[in-house]
């Protein structure tokens, strides 16, 4: 496993990114007395708890386990379910994952000083979750916003999605793109005006992975036929096999026919995401680790005035930040309506949120003017 081609843009020259709050004067409300949970911790118990945990996918019990966190966590049974999250569970776990609009000014005094580096999740971060993979467009409103955010802060997309997919979506040749859960990472070339196509490829650490993927691809889809609606997806160095549209009665055999066709198969493993289950090479490689090498190739490895801000709605993104809470930078926020196990910091409840946090930050930004990034380029 060999670096290839790794671009260092010079992004860091000391921009002082004085970054004050911008929401002072809105309705939303602030808990100025409270600080920003420290890392590490901010964990709160919650009922699932166990059967989330960890749920690689490797024998039969854990197929079954797997499906029967997949049916506990879905929206609709925790509603119905209310002594899963019960109401002590919902209030303590705000306390330990406050909304990040509600700490908006403390997340900006925080950053203040430092370089913010924005990583965006797409699937349930960028988009709404809807039932067809393939029409999770995001909204021109946030597109904006995030044109906007990258002119401000060096910015990169990081999703399960294959590269080419979710940069379909997202349209824009001036971020950075991790896809494949971080397996395949690029970004703009230097000087390339960020015009589409200029993007050179930094890092695909499960490149000798593909001909195995793409076999594993095409095995899915001819095990699964027989299962009404559903869905495999080729995201290029992983595969996700959507149960989102099967009736929830097919979910074990579903389940079972995915894992008959990984048994053949030791160098992959299974995780599990929002009602898909995805297929991916056994490399320690993970959306945590694609942020840490983008931190580096940006030219803040070992830096102590950066802030990493990482926003994300699935269990891949754990990884993310995990890492932030590990190295006490920056800091992780959940979308999520429901409480969950999580090492982010702060939460936000669904995409518009982030689209309207993502917002407020990029008015204060442009309100105070001294403090672009692309100065730096
Ligand atoms: O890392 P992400 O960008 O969040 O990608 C994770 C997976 O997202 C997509 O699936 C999820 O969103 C779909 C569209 O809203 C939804 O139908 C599905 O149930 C969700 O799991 C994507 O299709 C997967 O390939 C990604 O791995």
């Amino acid at each position: 496993m060999t670096k290839q081609n790794v671009l260092v843009p010079e992004m860091k020259s000391g921009i002082n990114l004085a970054i004050t709050m911008a929401m002072s004067n809105s309705s939303i409300l602030t808990m100025a007395s409270q600080k920003p949970p420290a890392a590490p911790g901010g964990y709160i118990p919650i009922s699932r708890k166990g059967f989330l945990k960890n749920l690689e996918i490797n024998g039969e019990g854990r197929i079954n386990a797997w499906v029967d966190s997949m049916r506990a966590s879905s929206p609709t049974h925790i509603k119905a379910t209310p002594s899963l999250v019960d109401h002590h569970d919902q209030s303590s776990w705000i306390v330990h994952h406050p909304s990040a609009l509600d700490m908006f000014e403390q997340i900006i005094d925080a950053s203040k000083g430092k370089q913010i580096v924005m990583f965006l999740d797409y699937d349930g971060t960028l988009s709404p979750i809807v039932d067809d993979p393939d029409q999770a467009f995001m909204s021109k409103a946030m597109r904006k916003t995030v044109r906007k955010l990258a002119r401000c802060f060096p910015t990169a997309i990081v999703s399960g999605r294959c590269r080419d997919k979710v940069y379909s979506f997202v349209k824009l040749a001036e971020l950075y793109y991790a896809g494949s859960h971080g397996m395949d990472i690029e970004g703009p070339a230097k000087g390339s005006k960020y015009k589409k196509g200029s993007h050179r490829i930094l890092f695909q650490p499960a490149s000798e992975f593909l001909p195995m993927m793409d076999e594993v691809y095409k095995q899915l889809v001819e095990k699964t036929s027989s299962t009404p609606r559903a869905k495999v997806e080729n995201n290029k160095f992983c595969v996700s096999v959507h149960f989102r549209c099967v009736d929830e009665k097919k979910w074990n055999e579903l389940a079972h026919q995915v894992r008959s066709v990984l048994k053949q198969y030791p160098k992959l493993r299974l995780t599990q995401g929002r009602k898909v289950l995805e297929i991916r090479p056994t490399i320690k490689w993970d959306k945590g680790k694609a942020l840490e090498f983008l931190l580096e190739s940006l030219g803040f490895a070992n830096c102590t005035d950066v802030f990493p801000v990482y926003i994300g709605d699935d269990r891949s993104d754990e990884d993310a930040f995990k890492i932030l809470r590990e190295k006490g930078q920056g800091f992780g926020i959940l979308v999520s309506k429901f409480p969950k196990e999580t090492s982010a910091s702060y939460s936000l409840q669904e995409p518009d949120e982030a689209s309207y946090g993502l917002f407020a930050t990029l008015g204060r930004v442009e309100t105070t003017g001294d403090n672009l990034r692309r100065k730096a380029w």
